[in-house]
């Protein structure tokens, strides 16, 4: 790199022993050339003993200073690393607290500016944002981590253009407060450790800087606003997957950031090199390829409308087709012609008042609006409540509703068990009082040899009882006993009284069965009515007595 000439010049590698003397057309290996580009700048900080060498410092007083200028009249600026992965992009951008980059120096300056600038006709508003593009999303980067991650919107406003919906943007007063943000972000940024690089930076790093000066006149009371974005882009490492050896999650950050970077190159080549259209005209927007990519969506009005923008390209004496890569990119970027304009207003005390005087109106309109969807919102929230304690209640009573009906209806199985066994009892109660059974005659005799079965007073029974008791024949007969037979007649009916007197005593005991169960049973009916109450616990704690009480 020749900082005289701002050229830098790229040496091919040294062509292989077989193929040195050969031809191009008989070369086996590709035959590279030795390549040269003109810039703005040039920058050699390879070896800090090497008279080139340019520090970090060299850097931000030849582009740093100059665009922190522009931001002072009033432009939009936005200076962006581009590179190989490993190649010095983050320590150009940020730096590291030995050698502070392009970002803290220019914040550094920027405060250092308005101190010196301070003069009563003339106030100072300084707000920044942070954001990074990871995996095609955008975090933002000055609110802690969460998981899963917080991923914001883009909209594109007729004025604004594109802009990410419900970014952090805070106001901050002084260098060291600004500087407090910027290590908020870079902690919370997406880094992780590559072949190429041990904090590779895995997203692209938006860092913004919106600078308002607001002038007034006390002679004519007219106020003069220039605002301008500083957009300061670390981008993350292009790279090809063979050299960074990535798998899995790498390997898809890599190919994610390859395709903004893809994007970002055909972007850039349609901004440099516009194709005609109709009319020897620049073709209509759409031939730009903003928003293949949400980084380039993001830059459009950086890349291609209005602002100043500075491309710095990163190389390392690595890999000779990824550093010739990024000098082409870089090559045609310095063709591209953006539009920069100053973003400057004139007010006037009466279009003030009157501006003051509409957002005031506005901001009444939406605290009331707010205040309103606040109340509903509040009211909606304790519907939802009563609504929901008032469904489980609901579903508590019909559990209960469901077990008490079982548990009447096993109760009722159990009483007609007790039914049809009663009835069964009664049933053969009153059978035996319509036949009862003849009464047994007892045959008193003197000696008690005979059983009671031999009773039988038939003739047949009294021939053989006679047989029985006669004596053998050849045995001389002894005198005929003196049978003393009891009067049969006054036997039975002793008997069938005190029969009578039990089955009686029966028949009043199963009377006083049948009561009780009627009582049960006109019990049981008021108890198990199927107009259940929803106090069904207590009632189904009744239940569970009467149950008990019934076995
Ligand atoms: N000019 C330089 N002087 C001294 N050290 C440097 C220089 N450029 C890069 N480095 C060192 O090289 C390493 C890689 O640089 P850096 O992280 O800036 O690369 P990068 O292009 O941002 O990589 P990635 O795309 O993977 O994030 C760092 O340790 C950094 O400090």
């Amino acid at each position: 790199m020749d900082p005289q000439t701002q050229t830098t010049k790229l040496r091919a590698p040294l062509i292989s022993p077989e193929d040195e003397g050969k031809p191009k057309s008989q070369a086996r290996g590709k035959v590279l050339e030795d390549k040269s580009f003109v810039f703005d700048n040039s920058f050699w900080s390879h070896n800090e003993r090497d008279p080139h060498y340019a520090p970090q410092e060299d850097v931000y007083n030849c582009l740093g200073e100059e665009f922190l200028d522009h931001n002072f009249e009033g432009y939009h600026t936005c200076i962006f690393a581009y590179g190989q992965t490993g190649s010095g992009k983050s320590y150009t951008m940020m730096g590291t607290p030995e050698a502070p980059g392009l970002i803290p120096r220019t914040c550094e300056d920027l405060f250092q500016r308005i101190e010196s600038a301070e003069s009563p006709d003339i106030s100072f508003n300084v707000r920044v944002s942070y954001f990074e593009v990871y995996n095609e999303h955008v975090r933002d980067l000055l609110v802690p981590r969460s998981d899963p991650p917080h991923y914001l919107r883009i909209r594109e406003s007729p004025l604004e253009g594109p802009y990410v919906k419900d970014l952090t943007e805070v106001t901050v007063k002084s260098f060291d407060e600004l500087m407090k943000f910027m290590r908020k972000g870079d902690v919370s940024r997406t880094v992780a450790s590559t072949k190429m690089n041990d904090t590779s930076s895995r997203s692209h790093a938006v860092f913004t800087i919106t600078l308002k000066q607001i002038h007034h006149d006390l002679s004519t009371d007219e106020t003069t606003e220039r605002t301008a974005r500083i957009r300061l882009v670390d981008l993350a490492g292009s790279e090809r997957a063979k050299s960074t050896e990535a798998t899995g999650q790498r390997l898809r950050e890599g190919s994610n950031i390859n395709k903004s970077l893809t994007t970002l190159g055909r972007v850039i080549a349609a901004l440099a090199d516009p194709k005609p259209g109709r009319g020897g005209k620049r073709k209509g927007k759409d031939v730009v390829p903003y928003r293949d990519s949400i980084l380039t969506w993001l830059l459009k009005d950086s890349l291609g409308g209005n602002s100043k923008t500075a491309m710095i390209a990163c190389i390392s004496p690595s890999d000779y087709e990824e550093t010739l890569s990024t000098l082409r990119y870089a090559d045609q970027a310095k063709r591209i012609r953006t539009r920069a304009r100053v973003n400057q207003d004139h007010l006037s005390a009466a279009e003030r008042d009157k501006q003051i005087a509409e957002m005031a109106e506005t901001i009444r309109t939406l605290q009331l609006s707010v205040s309103l969807a606040a109340a509903n919102r509040r009211e909606n929230e304790m519907q939802n409540e009563r609504l929901e304690d008032y469904q489980q209640k609901v579903e508590k009573l019909q559990r209960l509703m469901e077990e008490t009906k079982m548990v009447s209806e096993c109760k009722i199985r159990q009483l007609q068990t007790e039914n049809e066994a009663l009835r069964n009892h009664l049933k053969l109660a009153l059978d035996s009082i319509r036949n009862p059974i003849p009464p047994v005659v007892v045959h008193k005799r003197r000696s008690g040899l005979y059983s009671v079965n031999e009773n039988d007073g038939s003739p047949s029974n009294r021939k053989r009882l006679s047989r029985a008791r006669s004596p053998p024949s050849d045995v001389e007969p002894e005198p005929e006993p003196d049978l003393i037979w009891e009067d049969e007649d006054t036997m039975q009916s002793e008997a069938s009284h005190v029969e009578a007197q039990e089955m009686q005593t029966h028949m009043e005991n199963l009377l006083d069965d049948l009561s009780m169960f009627k009582r049960k049973i006109a019990t049981d009916h008021e108890r198990f009515r199927p107009s259940w109450k929803p106090e069904g616990r207590k009632r189904r704690r009744a239940l569970g007595n009467v149950w008990v009480n019934n076995r």
